[in-house]
């Protein structure tokens, strides 16, 4: 019924490291695609589940819609089904290069290894009206308890895989908006470190270039690790909906469990964020019969 690790062992035994190395050679000419592809999967599976409905092109498709305007990373997994396809053709489906790729990105920017439960079909259905319920990152932190639960994803699992902020950066014009006559107050938004209120200016002027973007975790933008949750402690959060979970009780002691604050039982991030990610990739997944393995990642058959 469900995924399950090894699905390929006979169809297709060098899908995981033909998926590794594709990932690790495009990674080499260009790092951004590892936080890139680690967000394509977040979106594909909070859409429709896991079903690569995020990677179909053509009008009115999940690609075209708003929240994901600035994917990146289509490419990689173009150029691993190209491969797979004259390996064992028709066999491995585009969600499960798509939840292999998301893994390998995390492994690369040096988080830990995880077993990806594989056997995914693929979808034929993909709506931009459908990627409305993504969490924004305005969302209060119950609403973004809210729409990870809707994914039977708890508050552990939503601060554990919004820690994939760890790496990759935002566009100035997701957040700026805090920065400069936040909520009409005339000043930036309290809640983010004074200090760093100047350094965040200088990077994103008042009316400059919104596309202009910068790491999501200060200081520590390629590396997977905790430095993420040590910025949100210090009021360096880049989103609105990343420093709120330190201002949220319920979160916030998640964030401190990941910092290993004295009195709270520690958990350990990368431990955690594996676990975490086997729950999302296996969101409204389609076995067995359902759906199809495409020819090509980027349309139906
Ligand atoms: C409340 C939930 C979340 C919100 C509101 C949110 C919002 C955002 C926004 C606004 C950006 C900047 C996009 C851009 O400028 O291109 C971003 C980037 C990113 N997000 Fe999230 N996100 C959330 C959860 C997650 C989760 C669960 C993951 C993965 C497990 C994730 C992984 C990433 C990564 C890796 C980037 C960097 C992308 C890049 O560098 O191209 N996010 N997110
Ligand atoms: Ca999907
Ligand atoms: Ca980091």
């Amino acid at each position: 019924q469900g995924t399950r690790v090894g699905f390929y062992s006979s169809s297709c035994p060098r899908v995981e490291s033909i998926v590794r190395s594709t990932v690790q050679s495009h990674f080499r000419s260009d790092p951004t695609v590892a936080p890139g592809l680690l967000r394509m999967h977040f979106h594909d599976c909070f859409v429709q589940g896991c079903d690569a409905s995020i990677l179909i092109a053509g009008s009115n498709t999940e690609r075209t819609a708003g929240p994901n305007l600035l994917l990146r990373g289509y490419e990689v997994i173009d150029d691993a089904k190209t491969q797979l396809e004259s390996t064992c053709p028709g066999v491995v489906s585009c969600a499960d290069i798509l939840a292999l790729a998301a893994r390998d990105s995390v492994v690369v920017t040096g988080g830990a290894n995880w077993a990806v439960p594989t056997g995914r079909r693929d979808g034929t259905i993909s709506r931009a009206s459908d990627a409305a319920n993504l969490p924004g990152f305005r969302d209060t932190v119950d609403v973004q308890k809210q729409k990870f639960l809707d994914k039977n994803l708890n508050t552990q699992d939503l601060v554990t895989l919004v820690g994939g902020h760890t790496i990759g950066t935002s566009a100035c014009q997701f957040f700026s908006y805090r920065l400069y006559n936040f909520t009409s107050t005339g000043g930036p938004d309290p809640s983010i470190s004074p200090a760093f209120v100047s350094q965040l200016q200088a990077l994103c002027p008042q009316n400059g270039d919104g596309s202009r973007r910068i790491d999501l975790d200060t200081g520590s933008g390629s590396r997977f690790d905790t430095s993420y949750f040590a910025n949100l402690r210090d009021g360096r959060g880049i989103l609105e909906s990343d420093q709120r979970l330190w201002t949220d009780a319920s979160t916030k002691t998640f964030v401190e469990r990941y910092l290993g604050i004295r009195g709270l039982l520690g958990l350990t991030f990368n431990v955690e964020f594996g676990r975490s990610m086997v729950k999302m990739s296996n969101i409204e997944v389609k076995t067995g019969t359902a759906g199809e393995i495409r020819k090509v990642c980027s349309r139906i058959n």
